[in-house]
């Protein structure tokens, strides 16, 4: 059994039909990429995977358990954590006050809040540095920083990530690389979106390839770096 089973789903947006029969599988310790072009639907499957859109059809089973028509809090205390576009943190309130909100709604012993806590200064030093600071003031790539430790805290077994890199400057980006690496190989599942396909594939164990909502190839990422027909074809790339 994979810790993340999803089984031809058709998901809607009112009358448009976007993911058409998607499956997908997520081993227990893999890093998993979803690659595709802009609008393939790639946010739409890890929303439809979190409960914020409920697919009309298909199913989604997370260790074992039937999360199909699971609301995303629901999903969230399952063991899954969802990274959004975007970075979104609440600027108002200072990068410890964000952090505390990951854990919030968990029921979380305090003794793990501290050792999970500790891990994720130990992957993102600068936030520990900044903890009294406002989320608002910091640049963009300590926002995505914040908003991955923020999903850390609700302590998941499985990390949704969407676009990351998304904006960063280029030592951003190979910082992000090696820390999402890092949380992988420390027993964290990853399922990992990217418009950085070389960084995706570089990284990943495996790859599913998505186009117009629907899963046109899916290998392991090693054989999908080396196949120019459906780079060029999908990915816009070779
Ligand atoms: N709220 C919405 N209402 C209607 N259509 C939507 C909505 N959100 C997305 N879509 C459409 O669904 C399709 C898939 O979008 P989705 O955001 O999942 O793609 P994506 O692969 O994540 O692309 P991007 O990289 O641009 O985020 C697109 O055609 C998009 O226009």
């Amino acid at each position: 059994m994979s810790l993340l089973e999803v089984e031809r789903i058709n998901t809607f947006y009112g009358q448009s039909h976007i993911l058409h029969d998607l499956s997908l599988t997520v081993d227990e310790g893999d890093l998993v990429t979803l690659v595709g072009r802009n609008g393939a639907g790639k946010t739409t499957t890890l929303e439809s995977i979190m409960g914020f859109q409920t697919p009309r059809s298909g199913t989604i089973r997370f260790d074992g358990t039937d999360v199909t028509r699971n609301k995303p809090h629901e999903t969230s205390q399952a063991g899954v954590s969802l990274i959004p576009e975007h970075r979104r943190v609440f600027p108002e309130l200072t990068v410890g006050e964000n952090l505390r909100l990951g854990h919030m709604g968990h029921d979380i012993e305090a003794d793990r809040i501290d050792e999970l806590t500790d891990r994720v200064y130990g992957y993102f030093p600068r936030l520990e540095e900044r903890e009294q600071q406002r989320a608002g003031q910091m640049s963009g790539g300590e926002q995505q920083m914040l908003a991955i430790a923020r999903g850390l805290l609700s302590d998941p077994r499985l990390l949704l990530v969407d676009e990351p890199t998304e904006g960063l400057m280029p030592s951003l980006v190979e910082r992000l690389r090696n820390i999402l690496q890092q949380i992988n190989e420390d027993g964290i599942t990853i399922l990992l979106v990217e418009q950085n396909v070389e960084l995706a594939l570089d990284i990943s164990d495996y790859g599913y390839v998505i186009d117009e909502g629907e899963i046109k190839a899916h290998k392991p990422s090693v054989e999908l770096k080396r196949d120019e027909e459906i780079k060029s074809r999908y990915l816009a790339l070779g």
